[in-house]
């Protein structure tokens, strides 16, 4: 199901997240490098979507600006409808807790907490009280019910991302950032947990923005949006790993 998200019309209203003219330069002067050059993005609410490009294209830098944890120079970044770049920085910690949820390669669990405690941490930070059935679902998917009462340590590292994975959509976020989600994983672990990254979106109507250097791992979403020097260069709808490994060759050609 891959809905084109071009900017034709700007729909920040119902697109899940979306950037308009974003820019960022980091220094000054002479050693002023333009992270950001105008980038103007949508991500449909329900969809998954892989950012992909060379390195230093500024793959992390929109990532960061779309979650809130960085701030852009200029430009406009949406989450739910709501614009967050006019945010005070109190109010975007607040739209991260409840609004965001993210993944990143080095799954960052407490290590004194169980599973459960790790996954339920979010909810508990904001005095939330889980949705029962939520937490049953997703850790049912998750395929580590029967994890829940162990340390990380006591984990796989494919379970351990698991955890931060249930920790990450028990909130019902607006968007799931993943950055690298799969760096750390063997093929096949990795290949699982893509699956369900792709089940959450299909089943549970998750929208899904990856971070990822791997044309397979790319190949799971709907769609690969490709970075070249700041700018979005490319959007492959429905992407395989040739699809993606072809725009990328023809980028470093
Ligand atoms: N804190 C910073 N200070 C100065 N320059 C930075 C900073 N963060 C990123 N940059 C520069 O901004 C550009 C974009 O960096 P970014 O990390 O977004 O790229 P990327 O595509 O995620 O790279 P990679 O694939 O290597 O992680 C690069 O030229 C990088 O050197």
């Amino acid at each position: 199901m891959y809905r084109s998200a071009r900017i034709r019309n700007f729909e920040s209203v119902r697109s899940a997240a979306a950037a308009k003219s974003l820019t960022k330069t980091y220094g000054t002067g002479d050693t002023a490098v333009s992270a950001l050059r105008g980038v103007t993005v949508q991500f449909p609410a329900g969809t998954f979507t892989a950012i992909m490009g060379p390195s230093g294209s500024g793959k992390s830098t929109l990532m960061h600006c779309l979650a809130g944890l960085d701030r852009a120079d200029d430009g406009e970044v949406y989450v739910g409808g709501e614009e967050i770049t006019a945010l005070s920085d109190r109010e975007l910690t607040k739209v991260r807790r409840d609004r965001i949820g993210f993944v990143f390669q080095s799954f960052n669990l407490v290590p004194t907490l169980t599973a459960l405690q790790n996954i339920l941490l979010p909810l508990d930070l904001a005095g939330r009280k889980a949705d029962r059935d939520r937490l049953g679902s997703v850790v049912q998917s998750l395929g580590i019910h029967d994890r829940l009462h162990h340390r990380p340590s006591e984990l796989s590292g494919g379970q351990q991302q698991r955890v931060a994975i249930a920790r990450a959509l028990v909130t019902q976020p607006d968007v799931l950032f993943a950055d690298e989600p799969t760096g750390a994983l063997d093929s096949t672990t990795a290949s699982t947990l893509l699956s369900f990254l792709r089940a959450s979106c299909r089943d549970l109507g998750q929208t899904i923005v990856m971070v990822t250097h791997d044309p397979i791992a790319a190949s799971f979403a709907d769609r690969a949006l490709v970075l070249s020097d700041g700018r979005v260069v490319d959007e492959i709808g429905d992407p395989t790993p040739d699809s993606v490994l072809g725009a990328m060759r023809s980028l470093a050609a």
